[in-house]
């Protein structure tokens, strides 16, 4: 490690880029294929990344850059001759990109040649570098930095979240969104220059960019949860595989913000099991690649069922509205249930779901709570309960009591932890200043003390 002493002066003011998690509702694995999926915000679980200018350089005079990611026990400085060759590379991959069809690099896919110079980077700088949470992380800040502002030092990037990590949340989208809103902050290329308004055509860069921070930790992601770190709320989307469509539409991804989105009530458990989107999602494809005419399918009906459960969601919503009568919302929760079971149940069929997560379905079966099914890449992670419509006319104190049943039973024996938040709500936002007292408790304090979170979430509007 090198020996740091301090130095000029800073040139940047800290801020803070945050992001929130999301729940997928339906589609996950087939929304890689191809086929809609229906994920919302969940504003209240969010990563927040403060920036910092570090004054600082090691002995040999060399400017640094600064990671500390406590939440992964990660901390790590790389000095600007560590980083030359790779911004070398990357200035000029920036500057060919300019000059193709696309036009610019966040339009272009992975690059593997700047992918395995950075793997060298890692291996040389981190030789000990074994845990794969770290190394995951650490490839998708160096990418990001490199294409978005590669000749950037002197500065430090403290990262926290409240959202569990591998859990199915979107803890990695969110993670990429941040970075991404963060770079771009303190690049001096003349398109980021709005940033601060968070307009739409800066959203859709910072989506862009985070899909690419995400292709770092996942391989092949969809976009659908970098899709909602940043737009928030709730969304259709529906990844566009084939080229020639993608042109006609100017777009890679079709995606509609729902804006008839109901309040529906719902669990979010987190078995802890521990698991790696990367991984589930290559196994998911090796059954595909092994039999694409099982898979398919399956992938299909997945779809139909996102398309089912948008119409669903939209007349619960506009039942909702209208105060409209018991009954028919009765009619359309029992529907939705039956979609969410169908759903766990194809899932399971690609061999995603787990012992743990299968608890969670039997529970809620067996006590008539509510239909579950895994929610993100499953393997462990979360499953989401979406609940009966208690309080209706068929629900009475039985039902309350197996509700309160079901809650301690994962909570007690299962030893699982319980998440009751609304879905939807603010997606990146940018906090371009803060008092002194918040960025010193930020960097001094265990974990995301309320104090701070209060500070932070008061200035989301
Ligand atoms: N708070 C954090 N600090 C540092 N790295 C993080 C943090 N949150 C996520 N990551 C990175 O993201 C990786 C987890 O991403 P992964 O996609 O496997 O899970 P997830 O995004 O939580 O779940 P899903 O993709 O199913 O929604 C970790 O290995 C780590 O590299
Ligand atoms: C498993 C997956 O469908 C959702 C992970 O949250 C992968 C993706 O869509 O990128
Ligand atoms: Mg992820």
């Amino acid at each position: 490690m090198p020996n740091i002493q301090m130095t000029q002066d800073s040139a940047f003011s800290p801020f803070v880029a945050t992001a929130p998690g999301k729940v997928i509702i339906f589609g996950e694995h087939s929304a890689v294929y191809g086929q809609p999926a229906i994920a919302a915000a969940v504003s209240t679980l969010r990563t927040y990344l403060l920036v910092v200018p570090t004054k600082r350089q090691d002995t040999h005079n060399s400017e640094i850059v600064e990671l500390s990611f406590p939440d992964i026990k990660f901390d790590h400085e790389w000095t600007k001759e560590d980083l030359q060759e790779c911004a070398n590379y990357a200035s000029k991959l920036i500057s060919n990109a300019s000059q193709t069809a696309q036009k610019s690099i966040e339009n272009m896919d992975l690059d593997d040649t700047l992918a395995k110079m950075i793997g060298e980077l890692l291996h040389k700088t981190l030789p000990d570098c074994t845990n794969q949470l770290h190394h995951a992380a650490a490839l998708c800040f160096l990418y990001l930095y490199f294409i978005i502002c590669p000749k950037l030092t002197n500065a430090k990037f403290i990262l926290k979240s409240n959202l569990p990590i591998g859990a199915g949340l979107g803890s990695s989208a969110s993670i990429s969104v941040c970075l991404s809103l963060a770079f771009m902050k303190l690049s001096n290329d003349a398109r980021f220059q709005n940033i601060h308004t968070l307009n739409s055509e800066v959203k859709d860069l910072v989506n862009k960019f985070s899909l690419i921070g995400e292709k770092c930790i996942h391989g092949t992601p969809s976009g659908i949860d970098n899709a909602v770190a940043t737009y928030g709320n709730a969304v259709l989307f529906q990844k566009l595989l084939d080229p020639s469509e993608q042109q006609r539409a100017g777009v890679t991804n079709k995606m509609e913000i729902l804006n008839e989105f109901p309040e529906i009530p719902m669990i979010l458990t987190n078995t802890k099991i521990p698991k790696s989107t990367k991984t589930l999602v290559s196994n998911v494809n090796i059954l595909f690649q092994k039999n694409p005419l099982i898979f398919d399918p399956i992938f299909q009906a997945m779809g139909h069922i996102t398309n089912k459960g948008h119409e669903t969601l939209t007349n619960i919503y506009k039942l909702n509205d209208e105060n409209g009568n018991v009954k028919k919302k009765t009619k359309l929760m029992n529907d939705l249930l039956e979609l969410v079971k169908v759903n766990h149940g194809l899932l399971t069929s690609m061999n995603v779901s787990h012992p743990g997560l299968e608890k969670i379905v039997n529970l809620s079966t067996e006590l008539q709570v509510g239909a579950t099914k895994l929610t993100g890449a499953g393997g462990g992670g979360c499953a989401l309960t979406i609940l009966n419509d208690v309080g209706n006319e068929t629900n009475g104190k039985e039902a309350l009591e197996n509700m309160a049943l079901f809650e301690k039973t994962l909570i007690d024996d299962y030893k699982y932890d319980i998440y009751r938040t609304g879905l939807g709500g603010k997606g990146a936002y940018l906090l371009p200043s803060l008092d002194q007292s918040i960025i010193e408790e930020f960097q001094s304090a265990d974990g995301l003390p309320s104090s701070i979170l209060n500070y932070i979430n008061s200035k989301i509007v």
